[in-house]
């Protein structure tokens, strides 16, 4: 396997025991990026010391947190876990994602005594308020889409994972070093708002962000400099997420917009699918209760799809998923919930049947198609007034999002005046 261009710069970052922030586009391989460096130091695959210490001892206490927003993404990553570990090993990492079974979770961490836990804030909050979660001496605390983590609705959760994971037993509280002298601290995302930087810096110590090839200490990082990294104060909340979005989508993506009315957008829709030939199409909305009617109009017109959204059951949720991976489904409309993390390297068609509301959910939408270098197109379906929005997005992206139409079964670029 050749390493990506985050993967060789954050492995040897965070094995020389570096606190980072890791930020490079959707699909650029991040989660390799912290994993690799997190197995070679613990659970089964890690390095042997030279005077063979601490090959076999059974631990109680986790080495690894992992924390993501959505089940969807906490299950991806243990499943990449598995992958690395092999079969055997498959209970040094156990998930504790919310809408699963809790008590079988704990049953599971008493019993297995896991390495690595992966799982969302909720449930890993609720588990370790409980007195069930062993993290005294956890060595790593990843938080995957840490802006999407850091926002309101995880707040609280967050705070009890940053106070509680890696705190060492018996010292003091007050002692910021002594408190969190092994931990280190591993936050990722395509998009990193100046929230995660001032963050990293009051959690972490002596942080180092890596941005693909680049590393530097989060101290340097100018308001100024890099794009993606925002000033404090720099004016209104749509400039600071404006520089948040650039360089977070891959540069092979095509973009288009597509004028229609309201009513006839599933039909476009359709259109897009068949003029592209897409087999594997990612169609997000805003509301999820217009879901199910937009998947019952596309079957209707023939087009296998299927609904993923919160509101449904867990078992839904995992069912729709994996008929979608496996090709089974080959229009899955969904709204925010799969736009982060989600990784299905098939998926050759974003659309957008509504537009996102800022440049950082159109880029976290668009970085589910054109993954590790492959090709992906994203369409956004929009009613007339909406094109200025459009042109707003294409401006802050810094990427061209010209107009089409889908006429004889092709997709035409219409030239502006
Ligand atoms: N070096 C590599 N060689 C081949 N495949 C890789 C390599 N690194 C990662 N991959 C695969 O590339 C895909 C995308 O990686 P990943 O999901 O980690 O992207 P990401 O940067 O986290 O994206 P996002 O910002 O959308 O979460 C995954 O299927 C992963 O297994």
């Amino acid at each position: 396997m050749v390493p990506t261009d985050v993967q060789s710069a954050a492995v040897p970052t965070i094995l020389k025991g570096h606190d980072v922030v890791i930020q490079s586009y959707t699909g650029s391989g991040k989660t390799l990026a912290y994993l690799l460096p997190i197995l070679s130091e613990v659970g089964p695959l890690k390095k042997k010391s030279p005077n063979g210490e601490g090959e076999s001892e059974k631990k109680k206490e986790i080495d690894a947190v992992i924390v993501a927003p959505s089940r969807e993404l906490g299950m991806q990553i243990v499943r990449e876990v598995e992958k690395l570990l092999g079969p055997e090993d498959k209970k040094v990492v156990q998930q504790l994602v919310g809408g699963a079974n809790r008590s079988r979770q704990e049953e599971a961490l008493k019993k297995n005594k896991p390495a690595i836990v992966v799982g969302t804030p909720g449930r890993i909050a609720e588990i370790s308020t409980a007195g069930k979660l062993h993290t005294h001496s956890c060595r790593f605390l990843v938080l995957d889409e840490v802006d999407e983590l850091l926002s309101f609705n995880f707040r609280e959760d967050l705070h009890r994972i940053l106070e509680h994971v890696g705190r060492r037993s018996g010292a003091d509280p007050r002692d910021s070093i002594a408190k969190w002298a092994e931990r280190r601290i591993i936050m990722v995302s395509a998009t990193v708002p100046y929230s995660v930087i001032r963050g990293a810096r009051s959690w972490g110590s002596d942080s180092l962000l890596v941005q693909a090839k680049k590393v530097m200490p989060l101290e340097s990082v100018a308001p100024s400099g890099p794009v993606n990294i925002l000033k404090p104060t720099s004016g209104s909340d749509s400039s600071i997420r404006t520089q948040a979005a650039l360089q977070s989508l891959p540069p092979a993506l095509k973009h288009y917009h597509c004028v229609t009315k309201l009513q006839h957008k599933v039909d476009t829709l359709r259109r897009c699918v068949h003029a592209l030939d897409a087999k594997s199409v990612i169609a997000f909305m805003n509301h999820t209760k217009q879901l199910k009617d937009a998947v019952f109009k596309l079957e209707a017109r023939g087009i296998v799809a299927a609904e993923l959204h919160g509101d449904l059951g867990k078992l839904a949720r995992s069912t729709t998923l994996k008929k979608f991976r496996n090709g089974e489904v080959r229009v899955l409309v969904t709204n925010e919930l799969s736009a982060r993390g989600l990784d299905v390297a098939e998926c050759d068609l974003v659309v957008n049947l509504d537009l996102p509301t800022d440049s950082i959910h159109y880029a976290h939408r668009a970085g589910r198609t054109g993954r590790l270098g492959r090709k992906g197109t994203v369409v956004s379906i929009c009613e007339e007034p909406e094109v200025f929005v459009v042109k707003k997005l294409q401006k802050q992206l810094g990427i061209p999002i010209p107009a089409c139409e889908f006429t004889e079964g092709k997709l035409n670029v219409i030239e502006e005046d």
